[in-house]
């Protein structure tokens, strides 16, 4: 089986209420912890690779990575550009058998974000390459943070349906308090859930993608600073609320902090236990392992993808 587009997952996910994940990849046990949960779970899947991600592993490698994940699971995979900042290397990631790019154009003023967006909606599907846009500033806030001030972060639901139209993407990633990392919130978690209601209303059967969505979940971040870490504080979005999310038009749940976790926190738990052990086997298999009970446990009890193939 080919990699697959977006097109179909999306539109049942949003049929079904549940959404899929989208997990960034860097390397081998990295692609191999997400798709054997995905096999597991008979769950359909995003693997993204970043700028940054592609630097460090090179495309190639990170393309032949991802076609052996598909040749071993049969999985209905598709490859997304993750955060692409311009023509350029959305183009590169066309022409280098992407089924999917994200062109983020959230930066700019809304003119040149329309603009930039469409020209890579041009090329993309000319290609048979989806279109992921962005649209907002990804940011936590506080509950108590004023209108006005959530207002000048948030996207616009206007301004949302406005750009969808003018630029034909065939997704958006909105901003409604979400924000990349493992520190999103200060006090008590936020999201704008009537602002992601507008959005769905005026973009009826439109997949809405969720940035920053990881948890943090306790479990490693507990377990990176009982073996010598030192993130204090970190706090992601509780799982319930994305479960809402996925219930309602978000289609595609971005995860990254989460992977680097779980993988973090087993190599430093084994590296402490085993000072004298140096293969590196020994700490990247059972990294590997809490990734995979990582990415099982999200699909099957927050995304809701399991055995939607
Ligand atoms: O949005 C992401 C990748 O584009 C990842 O978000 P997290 O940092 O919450 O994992
Ligand atoms: O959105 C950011 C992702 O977590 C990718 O991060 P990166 O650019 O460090 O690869
Ligand atoms: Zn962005
Ligand atoms: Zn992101």
């Amino acid at each position: 089986m080919p990699l697959v587009s977006t097109t179909e997952m999306f539109k049942k996910a949003y049929e079904g209420g549940y959404a899929i994940g989208a997990f960034n990849v860097n390397n081998m046990e990295i692609v191999q912890g997400i798709v054997d949960a995905a096999k597991e779970e008979q769950s359909p899947l995003i693997l993204q690779v970043s700028a940054g991600a592609r630097k460090y592993a090179k495309h190639i490698y990170l393309v032949k990575l991802v076609e052996a994940a598909l040749e071993d699971t049969g999985l209905p995979i598709a490859l997304h550009l993750d955060h692409g900042e311009d023509f350029e290397i959305c183009k590169s990631c066309i022409d280098g058998g992407f089924t999917s790019v994200m062109i983020d154009g959230s930066k700019h003023d809304f003119e040149t974000n329309v603009a930039l967006t469409k020209q890579v909606v041009e090329y993309a599907h000319a290609h048979g390459v989806v279109v992921e846009g962005e649209l907002g500033r990804l940011a936590g806030v506080e509950d108590d943070v004023n209108v006005s001030e959530k207002d000048a972060l948030f996207t616009d639901p206007d301004q949302a349906a406005e750009f969808v139209e003018r630029t034909g993407v065939d997704s958006l990633a909105i901003a409604i308090g979400t924000s990349h990392g493992a520190y999103k919130f200060k006090g008590t978690p936020y999201l704008d859930f009537e602002r992601l209601e507008k959005v769905g209303k005026l973009l009826p059967n439109f997949p809405i993608v969720l940035h920053g969505a990881s948890t943090v979940l306790p479990e490693f971040v507990e377990k990176c600073n009982q073996y010598g870490g030192n993130i204090p504080g970190a706090q992601g979005v509780p799982e319930d609320m994305l479960r809402k999310a996925a219930g309602m038009s978000v289609c595609k749940i971005n995860i990254d902090t989460d992977l680097r976790l779980a993988m973090t926190a087993s190599i430093r738990e084994c590296l402490t236990q085993n000072p004298s052990e140096f293969d590196p086997r020994k700490y990247l298999g059972p990294a590997r392992d809490a990734i995979k009970g990582m990415v099982q446990h999200k699909i099957k009890n927050v995304l809701g993808s399991s055995g939607k193939l």
